[in-house]
């Protein structure tokens, strides 16, 4: 296992806090749902750390006690009574898939609205939005699928579908009626990737009821 520096660890914290923040304020937390990541360090040889939100904390609230460190299989790498996220395995396996740098999950109405709407048939499909670009996908008209997989109250459960439905060039993927998980190479491009999906989310809800 790599040792952090004090100053990396303070600098991840720092980012996380600064993203609650954030979000918070968009109300993107209800009932001390969601939880954020940042991965400190590389990753060698399949091994890595990230820092995580403490779990069931209220996330609009900061406290000294919001975040800790655990290691690719969501075990804390420093002596802590905090415990990680209940839904840390999810962020080791899209860490361990994409090699990315930061996810973020949340809970919004829209993105709940949407995967139950569209989830049987396993994504939601988003076609000629201009936010598609916020994912580094240029062409015109370009038509994007979002994947969606089931929500089981067992979360090591819901590991094999992220594995099975992940899409690399898709920065995001949506649990049935729970919520979604976007990432990115840090914690800039994970919060642009997840502001892209809701208002693409907002955008299918909407352009759905219009339709009827
Ligand atoms: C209290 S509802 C939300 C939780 O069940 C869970 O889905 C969630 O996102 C937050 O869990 P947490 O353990 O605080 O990271
Ligand atoms: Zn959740």
């Amino acid at each position: 296992m790599i040792t952090l520096s004090s100053e990396q660890k303070q600098h991840a914290f720092q980012q996380l806090r600064s993203i609650k923040e954030q979000f918070a304020a968009r109300h993107w937390f209800p009932g001390t749902s969601g939880n954020l990541s940042v991965r400190v360090g590389d990753i060698a040889d399949g091994q890595f750390q990230f820092a995580i939100t403490a779990s069931g904390k209220d996330k609009s609230v900061h406290t000294p006690e919001d975040f800790l460190l655990v290691n690719e299989n969501g075990v804390p790498t420093d002596a802590t009574s905090l415990k990680p996220s209940a839904e840390t395995l999810i962020h080791c396996e899209i860490y361990r898939l994409t090699g990315c740098g930061a996810i973020f999950h949340v809970h919004t109405v829209f993105n709940s609205i949407v995967s139950e709407l569209y989830g049987d048939q396993g994504y939601v499909p988003v076609q000629a939005v201009e936010l598609i670009k916020a994912f580094n996908i240029w062409e015109e008209n370009a038509r994007i699928e979002i994947p969606i997989v089931p929500n089981y109250a067992h979360i090591p459960s819901i590991v094999p579908e992220v594995t099975q439905s992940l899409n690399p060039s898709i920065p995001g993927i949506v649990l049935r009626n729970h919520g979604i998980y976007a990432w990115g190479a840090d914690s800039f491009e994970a919060k642009r990737h997840l502001e892209a999906f809701e208002f693409l989310f907002e955008y299918v809800y909407r352009m759905d009821l219009l339709r009827k």
